[in-house]
């Protein structure tokens, strides 16, 4: 998958189809409220799963009843590029399982 950085038009166009995500400074982000404190570290576990599967990580928070993510690219010099797409497209596959919302 491409490293390549993405531009800020291109960004926030993909981010169209990625609802609750957004473009912060050069990443982009989410922030998930679940039902209690177990889900949201169960759907941080789960994340972090992805994240080794893709080998793309982001910085991801863990509070009372929400996770946080904050992604870019280390490898493109702090850029957006599709991995951080494909990771944000896979963890909102799995969170409403979570009951994330
Ligand atoms: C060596 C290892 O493959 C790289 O450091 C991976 C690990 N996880 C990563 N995560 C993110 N967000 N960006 C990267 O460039 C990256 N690179």
């Amino acid at each position: 998958m491409s490293a390549e950085p993405l531009s800020r038009t291109e960004t926030e166009h993909r981010l169209e189809a990625l609802p609750g995500w957004a473009l912060e400074g050069d990443r982009i982000t989410r922030t998930y409220r679940l039902p209690s404190h177990f889900a949201a570290a169960a759907l941080t576990m789960h994340i972090a799963g992805i994240q080794e599967e893709l080998n793309h990580h982001s910085d991801l928070t863990l509070g009372y009843n929400t996770v946080a993510l904050s992604v870019h690219t280390h490898d493109a010099g702090g850029a957006v590029t599709e991995k951080d797409l494909e990771l944000a497209t896979r963890v909102e596959a799995a969170a409403p399982a979570h009951g994330a919302k």
